[in-house]
């Protein structure tokens, strides 16, 4: 499809859709899923390829089915009446938006959003995303493919601070925080502790502990909040815009 012509009407549904979704996750409590459809439509890119990425292929029932796409038809149908709305806004953008949207929300960080991603109906093949039973090099084949760095890796993995794990989603269950609506640094200070009683630590998570390059960072994050916001900011915002040339 065509990119979106992002003229001044444009903009101003952008900030229309903006409100629309900030009214929306304040009344669903649905912050974490929408952050994690954007990373799932997002996280899909190749850099070698220059395929995937956020292009919102996503809504498509062949890419949503992937299992590990799990749960995530929910955050695309609360989102078709925002769509209907603003038909004028990509599903790329508007997924990216929603994501954005709901780390600011949530307390995060506030992060840059430059509209104008095209749609795109063609839908990966399963297995671009990372398999939470794996390690440090899984990871590392599957943020590099995306063309992102350890740090980057490390960042958006405090992503975690929302939300939870759901066994009929993924066999995983429950929250990696106390506070699974606050966005903040709590992940980090969580995954260092040697029993944080009740929470998950997935595998993946675990291996950003036992990795010397991965750890650096989360003690780092752990230690400073205000350090982690940063880099999350920029590596969310890396993310939201792969393959895609901001104009
Ligand atoms: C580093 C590799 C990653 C792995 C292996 C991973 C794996 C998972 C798994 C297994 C779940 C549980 C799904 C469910 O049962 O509902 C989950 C949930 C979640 N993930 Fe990730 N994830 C990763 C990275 C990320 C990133 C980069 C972000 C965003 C920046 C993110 C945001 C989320 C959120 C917000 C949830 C909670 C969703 C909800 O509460 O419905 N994850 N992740
Ligand atoms: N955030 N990542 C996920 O939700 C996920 C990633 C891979 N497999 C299942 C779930």
């Amino acid at each position: 499809m065509a990119a979106p012509v992002v003229d001044a009407g444009y903009l101003k549904e952008i900030d229309k859709a903006r409100r629309d979704l900030r009214a929306l996750i304040a009344s669903k409590n649905c912050a974490p899923i929408m952050l994690r459809l954007a990373w799932h439509d997002a996280g899909t890119y190749d850099v070698n390829t220059k395929t995937g990425g956020p292009n919102g292929s996503i809504r498509h029932e062949e890419e949503y089915n992937h299992g590990s796409n799990a749960g995530l038809k929910i955050a695309i149908d609360l989102l078709e009446p925002v769509k209907a709305k603003h038909p004028r806004i990509t599903y790329a953008d508007l997924y990216q938006l929603a994501g954005v949207v709901a780390v600011e929300v949530t307390g995060g960080p506030t992060i840059d959003f430059v509209p104008g991603r095209r749609d795109s109906s063609v839908c990966p093949k399963e297995g671009r995303l990372p398999d939470a039973k794996k390690g440090s090099s899984h990871l590392r084949d599957i943020f590099y493919r995306m063309g992102l760095s350890d740090k980057d890796i490390v960042a958006l993995s405090g992503g975690h601070t929302l939300g939870r794990a759901h066994p009929e989603r993924s066999g995983f269950e429950g929250a990696w925080t106390n506070e699974p609506l606050k966005f903040d640094n709590s992940y980090f200070v969580e995954l260092l502790k040697e029993e944080s009683e009740g929470l998950l630590k997935l595998p993946t998570d675990k291996a950003l502990l036992e990795d010397p390059q991965f750890r650096h960072f989360v003690e780092l994050y752990a230690k400073d909040e205000d350090v982690f916001f940063k880099d999350y900011e920029e590596s969310h915002k890396k993310l939201s815009e792969l393959g895609f040339t901001p104009r």
